[in-house]
């Protein structure tokens, strides 16, 4: 079993003073206690600066929400993962599905994206889930099935990436997959992975949760076979239910 990871998606939330109280309270509490799990946070392009000022030299990571497959060049508004890893982040979410659905990315985008993260030297948390509509017509293994094959870059090393399962209709809804849900899809990711890199390697994949993850459902969910964290939005952005969710 891997060491679990607890990562913050801020999404298009907060301001340098939320940063510096939010990271404050957290690094106050990795400090004082004797963690098992790693903590990572994600905050939106422009207040990356502040937060890695505030985490340099401490046990908090931080990862970018996006990055583009290119390494530079004349794309306006976008972020390379070169970049994310000068300035001083370790990890990067791809195929978000707010960016699959606000920007259209493909499985094949994802790939591309996270194929340049691992170029870059940083982890790409690949992000997977089926919509509603998918799960209700009986097609959700199916669709993971697709987003793995398709969104993994065949460069992807096993010690270098993270998946994320996010049922889309989970994502700030309050619903969440029952446990029974969760370890069905989860049991079915570690298989794919399996089937890819080997039974050894694979198991060294941390799989995470998403999905209205809060203090109140977190034990239940961390505690399903294959899942080995969380990917948490809006709980994240509170220190004490950020901490709860991975500190029990
Ligand atoms: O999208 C998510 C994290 O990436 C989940 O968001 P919520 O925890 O707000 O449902």
């Amino acid at each position: 079993m891997v060491r679990k990871l607890i990562a913050g998606n801020w999404k298009m939330n907060g301001s340098v003073s939320f940063a510096s109280e939010l990271v404050g309270g957290l690094l106050t509490r990795i400090e004082q206690e004797d963690v098992s799990a790693d903590f990572v946070v994600c905050p939106p392009a422009a207040l990356l600066g502040s937060v890695l000022a505030l985490t340099k030299n401490t046990k908090l990571s931080v990862g970018g929400q996006d990055c583009h497959e290119n390494v530079s060049g004349a794309h306006t508004g976008d972020t390379s993962a070169e970049l994310l890893k000068n300035v001083g982040c370790q990890y990067v979410l791809t195929g978000h599905s707010e960016r699959r659905t606000d920007h259209g990315e493909s499985n094949a985008d994802v790939r591309a994206k996270s194929k340049a993260a691992l170029n870059a030297g940083l982890v790409p948390i690949i992000c997977i889930g089926e919509t509603e509509s998918e799960r209700v017509s009986g097609n959700t293994l199916k669709v993971i099935e697709e987003q793995v094959v398709q969104s993994l870059p065949d460069e992807a090393d096993p010690n270098q990436i993270v998946l994320a399962y996010e049922p889309v209709w989970a994502i700030g809804t309050g619903k969440t997959a029952t446990p029974d849900d969760v370890a069905e899809v989860h049991n079915f990711i570690r298989g794919l992975l399996v089937s890819r890199f080997g039974d050894e390697p694979a198991q060294k994949i941390n799989i995470l949760y998403g999905g209205s993850v809060k203090p109140s459902n977190a034990a239940e969910l961390l505690a399903v076979s294959n899942v080995d964290g969380a990917l948490v939005g809006g709980a994240s952005l509170k220190v004490e239910d950020f901490w709860a969710i991975g500190v029990r």
